[in-house]
């Protein structure tokens, strides 16, 4: 596939054309100078006069569409009959649906999912809840909550625009662990409300992943539900993040030669996921770890008003660096951007040491394209599924859940999130591992499997499992 391809959408445009007018060539070849690549044509109808096609162009951006449809409406004998985006048709009344496991097919049926007979089953968790478990959703069911206030990179868009990323989020949930997943877009950003809202639908799930909550709210939300709540509550932004960048870290140190204990790491975003990020690499062993926010390196001799600023201050930049980005990433061994999009340049990473690692982790615009820089980096990772080296939380939150929902895990620990991390890692041999290849993609059907018991192993041990599942031990013997 071509750059073109890999870093655009594509629109099919719908066109009636007169066939004494015109020939499919000098349509194709219009569309091909304004840009646009045909990439499939599908004939519609076609008579002796009139010929109906739809034509699927690749493009690199909106900007383009207009330019190829101006270009199309220019020709004689055509007309455009519609154009549609094949990423907006595929959103067209939302992504996912509820289905039943069973049909209804008679009374009897009836009487048993609901109405009179379903009332037994419900007497029967009012006297024991813990069977709520069994005998409902529950089991199976987590809540995929955000209040969209930190959507992706794109800020603070609300509950209504955030909808889609969480759709996608119940998509990735069933697709790739078996989990059926709720999207949950609250209409307010105010900390106790969330808190008393998800506090008061938790009965039906499983385990709570909060998504794209801004900080600092975001700490205060988690560490509350997680007291107040017997099942998990797992901002992924924050801990799904963070055990997929140290897994790919592992990986890319590991094929650099150089140490995590020794490496200066420079985090750009102290926002949800840099902070999380930065705790998992504290706690691995970095020593040398300087985060970066609008007003450039967090030190410990300034004041911040976040005090979320002020401890992570204390915690890291060990020689008290100060400055901006540019300033900073001098002679540092890794990048690590969870911020906005386009914020380094080719001339910082030419200031890094020597094998520079740059994970551009930002959505949907990493800090700097890959192209970019290409030839001066040892390696190179993006949140992005279309470039290699995807350190994206999907990742993590499938077989994560999967693991909590079958053993019953009360919480998430720091123990299971390494374990999650270790089993990601882990699933590239030494042989596989290159500059193109530190962490597995998120088609490996065995990373899920793996997570899972490892994660399961981690909850037993630390007595966060409530059950533990009868295959647990049979498949860790086989893995
Ligand atoms: N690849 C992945 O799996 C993930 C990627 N992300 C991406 O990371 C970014 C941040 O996400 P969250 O932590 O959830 O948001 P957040 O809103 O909690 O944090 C963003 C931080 O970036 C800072 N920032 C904004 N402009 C900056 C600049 N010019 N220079 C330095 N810092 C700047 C903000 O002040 C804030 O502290 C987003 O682009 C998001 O898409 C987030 C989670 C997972
Ligand atoms: C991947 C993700 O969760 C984000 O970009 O916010
Ligand atoms: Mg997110």
């Amino acid at each position: 596939m071509n750059q073109r391809n890999l870093d655009g959408n594509s629109i099919i445009i719908r066109l009636e054309m007169t066939t004494k007018d015109i020939k499919f060539g000098e349509v194709a070849s219009a569309i091909s100078e304004a840009g646009g690549d045909i990439i499939a044509i599908d004939v519609i109808s076609t008579n002796q006069d009139v010929s109906v096609r739809d034509l699927t162009v690749a493009v690199t951006d909106s900007q383009d569409n207009s330019k190829i449809i101006d270009a199309v409406r220019e020709l004689k004998g055509v007309s455009i009959v519609n154009v549609s985006d094949r990423t907006f048709l595929l959103h067209l009344g939302g992504k996912i649906e509820v289905t039943p496991k069973t049909p209804i097919h008679n009374r009897e049926d009836l009487s048993r999912v609901y109405t009179p007979d379903v009332a037994r089953v419900c007497s029967a968790i009012a006297d024991e809840p813990g069977k709520a478990f069994s005998l409902t959703i529950k089991r199976n069911t987590v809540a995929v909550v955000s209040d969209g206030s930190a959507v992706l990179g794109l800020g603070n868009i609300g509950p209504r625009a955030a909808m889609p990323v969480m759709e996608g989020k119940a998509m990735l949930f069933k697709q790739f662990a078996g989990v059926d997943a709720f999207p949950i877009c609250l209409d307010t950003q105010d900390t106790e409300e969330i808190i008393r809202t998800v506090k008061a639908i938790s009965p039906a799930f499983g385990g709570i992943n909060l998504e794209d909550i801004s900080s600092p709210r975001c700490f205060e939300i988690e560490r509350r539900l997680n007291e107040e709540l017997d099942i998990p509550v797992f901002h992924d932004d924050q801990h799904g993040t963070a055990v997929v960048l140290y897994a790919g870290l592992i990986n890319a140190l590991k094929l650099v030669g150089k140490s995590i204990t020794d490496v200066k790491i420079v985090v750009c975003g102290i926002g949800a996921a840099g902070v999380a990020c930065s705790n998992i690499l504290l706690s691995a062993g970095a020593s040398r770890l300087i985060g970066v926010d609008r007003e450039g390196a967090l030190v410990r001799t300034q004041t911040y008003e976040s005090e979320v600023w002020t401890d992570y201050a204390a915690r890291t930049n060990p020689e008290l660096e100060t400055g901006s980005l540019r300033d900073v990433i001098r002679d540092a061994d890794v990048f690590i951007g969870l911020s906005r999009g386009n914020l380094l340049s080719r001339e910082d990473v030419q200031s890094m040491a020597a094998d520079p690692i740059v994970f551009a982790m930002a959505n949907p615009v990493p800090e700097i394209m890959p192209a970019e820089v290409e030839d001066i980096v040892a390696v190179m990772a993006t949140g992005r599924s279309d470039y290699p080296n995807q350190i994206n939380n999907v990742l993590c939150f499938p077989g994560m859940f999967r693991a909590v929902l079958d053993c019953r895990a009360t919480e998430i620990n720091e123990e299971m999130k390494l374990a999650a991390a270790k089993a990601i890692a882990a699933a590239i041999s030494d042989e596989e591992r290159s500059r193109y290849y530190i962490i597995p993609s998120v088609f490996n059907d065995k990373v899920v499997k793996a997570m899972r018991n490892r994660i399961v192993e981690a909850a037993v041990k630390t007595g966060v499992a409530r059950r533990v599942p009868r295959e647990q031990t049979r498949e860790s013997e086989e893995l």
